[in-house]
């Protein structure tokens, strides 16, 4: 794929819509930085890209005063940004979006609240998949070209892949993917979004849960619902990330419901990604969580040592640095929980060898990186946990991993699967392993019922809490 702003990009022809709205996220955001959020907010928020004809792209906005008004006042500046950020670029048209639905259907006051002019120029719709302003400029560098395959991810990377190419079909509707922080779920719902939007024949809405939740209070402030619904009802496909947020959000999980009832009935695509599979969301409603369910559910396990090597090699190869292979090992065995921070440290090692122009070796990479390492060395393994609860009930190692059923040795047993999952990022079926190859049901059971027994025996309750204080160290 060609970078962002490369010189490979030299003409408008050259550029995607994906890299267009990745130019645009990132004027805004210096626009944003140079201005403050007041002044952002209420002159700048409701700007919409426009299509990019030759030199000149389009910026849209609801109403002729406000054009007029951020013309005068950002004009040059909004042109100094793109230029510098996209040369192709070298005039900024600000129109009057017609209809103005982008912004002006929320806005209560001040500029916002201005009405669209039938008067306005015939603005083209500001990029094919972009329609109205639930559409979130995907993140370029998520596409399914730079997701790194491995078998904790290849079933969750199949089924997106295979949305991304028959967006709808049977069996797949809804796409619920499911897997611990970090491990992907974001990127791989940007690469459906980019794939499908690639030649804009499909229109995608891209939001956190979080973010569909206060779209929706403002939506209900403004008095506009009505709207905010007929929008997402508009949409081909409808992508929201950490459903988990919703869990305890009533209202909005009563209209995400519905929304996702319209979508799947007319025959739209659905993908949720959430911190859990749908039966274990319990926060979330039950017939939410039963519809959730029934199309695919896939599930991001934690990584692999082989997964990890993978995704660094990767990642040190795309940034044209080179880093030995006992570099990436380390890091590898060190940072196992999830692939931001293995990321994170990677893009750190290289950015100190580029600024000191020194070659990565492992000791450098010791010091540069000591304090993410000191951290990740005091993370409690299983073995630590299961060692612990053993003594703390006086029972033997290999119970933990034994047959034996008897509740004296059977409860400590759950205890030390259940802090197992609070304490470590290894999966379900990774704890399960480690306690006798029993199956992750099991643990699941284990966590369920020693919450409970926390709830209802305050003694039990401190046993537990005293021994995940000491395993905290
Ligand atoms: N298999 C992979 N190949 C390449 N990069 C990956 C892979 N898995 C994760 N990443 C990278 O790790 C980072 C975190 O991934 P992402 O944001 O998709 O995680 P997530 O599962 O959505 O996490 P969260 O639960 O915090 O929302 C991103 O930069 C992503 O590109």
């Amino acid at each position: 794929m060609t970078p962002i702003g490369s010189p490979d990009a030299s003409d408008s022809a050259a550029l995607s819509t994906v890299q267009l709205n990745a130019h645009w996220v990132r004027v805004r955001d210096r626009l944003r930085a140079e201005v403050g959020d007041v002044e952002y907010s209420t002159w700048l928020k409701q700007i919409v890209l426009g299509p990019l004809e030759e030199d000149e792209i389009a910026l849209l906005l609801p109403s002729r005063f406000l054009r007029d008004w951020v013309r005068g006042q950002y004009g040059d500046r909004l042109q100094n940004l793109w230029q510098t950020e996209c040369p192709v670029v070298r005039r900024v048209e600000l129109q009057v979006q017609r209809g103005g639905t982008t912004a002006a259907s929320s806005a209560t006051s001040g500029p916002e609240a201005a009405q669209p002019e039938e008067d306005a120029p015939p603005a083209t719709p500001a990029t094919p998949e972009v329609r109205n302003d639930l559409a979130v400029p995907l993140d370029p560098r998520f596409t399914f070209d730079t997701f790194v395959v491995g078998k904790p991810n290849e079933f969750a990377y199949a089924c997106a892949r295979r949305v991304a190419e028959k967006p709808s079909s049977a069996g797949f509707n809804p796409l619920f993917l499911y897997g611990g922080v970090g491990l992907g779920k974001t990127h791989l719902m940007h690469a459906i979004g980019s794939e499908l939007t690639r030649d804009g024949r499909v229109s995608v809405a891209y939001m956190s849960a979080e973010k569909f939740m206060y779209r929706f209070i403002a939506a209900i402030r403004s008095q506009s619902t009505m709207e905010f619904k007929e929008q997402l009802r508009s949409v081909d496909v409808l992508m929201i990330d950490d459903l988990q947020f919703l869990i305890g959000k009533d209202n909005t999980q009563e209209e995400f419901f519905h929304t996702f009832n319209a979508l799947v009935d007319a025959g739209r695509q659905i993908v949720v990604s959430a911190d859990k599979s749908p039966s274990d969301l319990s926060g979330l409603e039950d017939r939410l969580r039963t519809r959730l369910g029934c199309g695919m559910v896939a599930d991001i396990h934690a990584t692999t040592f082989e997964l990890r090597i993978s995704i660094l090699e990767a990642k040190a190869n795309a940034s044209h640095v080179s880093v030995p292979t006992k570099v990436l090992e380390f890091l590898a065995h060190k940072i196992t929980s999830n692939v931001r921070e293995l990321e994170g440290a990677l893009n750190r090692l290289i950015a100190h060898a580029n600024l000191f122009g020194r070659p990565i070796t492992l000791e450098n990479t010791q010091e540069v990186l000591h304090d993410i390492l000191k951290a990740h060395d005091r993370r409690v393994t299983i073995e630590e946990i299961q060692r612990k609860v053993a003594e703390h009930w006086n029972i033997r190692l290999t119970d933990m991993s034994s047959a034996r059923r008897a509740r004296a040795v059977a409860r400590p047993r759950q205890v030390a699967m259940y802090l197992a999952k609070q304490l470590t990022s290894r999966s379900l079926p990774e704890i399960g392993r480690k306690f006798g190859n029993r199956d992750h049901t099991t643990v699941m059971h284990a966590v369920s019922r020693v919450t409970e027994l926390m709830e209802q025996d305050v003694s039990f309750a401190e046993d537990v809490e005293l021994l995940r204080r000491m395993l905290e160290g």
